[in-house]
């Protein structure tokens, strides 16, 4: 039997990915909503009870309103937005980060999709801070850079103005008074005591970001080198399908560069352990739209139908 699919916000930039994902899957049935009426409270209603599981690519007031629309206990929700990632009864679509991840996922009725900053954030910090590597309280840096479909259709649009204004051709810091919104899911998801200092960037083409968190040997909370700091990363995601510890000194092969778009549509994330024994940086490169968003969403759905991850299937 199908699985029955019905994607509220299936119009933007998450939903429109998450449909194109489903194009070759013959386990599921999209639920269509009229166009006119893809807004209207009853008629999303209708189609989330006709679903067995409903994807939210929604702004996060909408995301909670859809929530507050379902009165049946076998639909299953897998929520894109902000809104749920450190609710309590949720769980967080990473199954990479731990077994307990994964169980929660396959079977919680309610799973909150991680934001693209947060996923490559929460795949460096979390297993260091539970390897008692970095200090709960260690003063966490983050810097970033993304493609513009990270903003949705509104920075989209933007990009995509043909008299558009010359800073869109450089890129842009933005989130300088430190209060971006993944920052709480940061703290949360990692095990930190405190809020990292996150400085991201926006620029100039459509997806693939890079997530990088600088680490000084002098402040762990044990004693690691560039290469056991390497060897720790790579056991921890040894079995992951989607995330893979690049080899040492792999930056090197690229002429010293790293790309944010390599992985541009795909649901892959690379780690790459770079720097030297003092002074060690951890880069996370993939898609904003994949593994970022969603291909996150879809790996969730494929774990609660029981499809294994070794399958590839994005
Ligand atoms: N873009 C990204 O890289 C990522 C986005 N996300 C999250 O996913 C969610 C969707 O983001 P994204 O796809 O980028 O955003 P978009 O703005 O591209 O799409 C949002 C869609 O929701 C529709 N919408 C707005 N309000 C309602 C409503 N009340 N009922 C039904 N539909 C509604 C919009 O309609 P209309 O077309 O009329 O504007 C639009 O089609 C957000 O919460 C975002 O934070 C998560 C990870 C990464
Ligand atoms: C370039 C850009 O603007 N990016 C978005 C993040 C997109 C994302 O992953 O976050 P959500 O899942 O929380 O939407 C931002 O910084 O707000």
């Amino acid at each position: 039997m199908k699985t029955k699919v019905f994607i509220d916000g299936q119009e933007g930039t998450t939903g429109l990915q998450i449909f194109e994902r489903f194009a070759n899957r013959s386990d599921i049935e999209l639920i269509e909503i009229p166009p006119e009426k893809r807004k209207d409270p009853a008629a999303r209603a209708v189609c989330i009870h006709a679903s067995d599981v409903t994807f939210l690519c929604l702004p996060d007031a909408a995301a909670i309103e859809a929530v507050s629309l379902v009165q049946s206990d076998t639909v299953r929700i897998i929520d894109a937005s902000t809104a749920h990632r450190t609710a309590p009864g949720w769980a967080y679509g990473f199954p990479e980060l731990s077994d307990a991840h994964r169980n929660a996922i396959i079977s919680s009725k309610r799973v909150a999709v991680p934001g693209c900053y947060a996923s490559g954030f929460a795949a460096i910090v979390y297993p260091l801070v539970q390897a008692n590597i970095l200090p709960r309280d260690y003063p966490v840096s983050c810097f970033a850079v993304s493609g513009y479909s990270g903003g949705g259709k509104k920075m989209i649009a933007q990009y995509e103005e043909e008299n558009r204004d010359s800073c869109f051709d450089a890129p842009r810091m933005y989130a300088m008074t430190q209060q971006h919104k993944h920052l709480r899911e940061m703290k949360a998801i990692s095990g930190l005591l405190t809020e990292p200092i996150f400085s991201p960037m926006v620029s100039d083409y459509y997806n693939g970001m890079l997530v990088t968190i600088p680490i000084h040997r002098r402040c762990l909370s044990r004693t690691i080198n560039l290469a056991s700091l390497h060897e720790m990363l790579s056991a921890h995601y040894e079995n992951a399908h989607f995330v893979k510890v690049m080899p040492l000194s792999a930056e090197t092969q690229t002429g010293g560069f790293l790309a944010a778009n390599p992985l541009a549509g795909t649901n892959e994330m690379r780690l790459y352990v770079c720097g030297n024994d003092d002074r060690m940086t951890v880069t996370a490169q993939f898609d904003n739209l994949g593994k970022g968003a969603s291909g996150a969403a879809v790996q969730c759905l494929n774990l609660m139908l029981g499809i294994d991850e070794a399958t590839g299937l994005e």
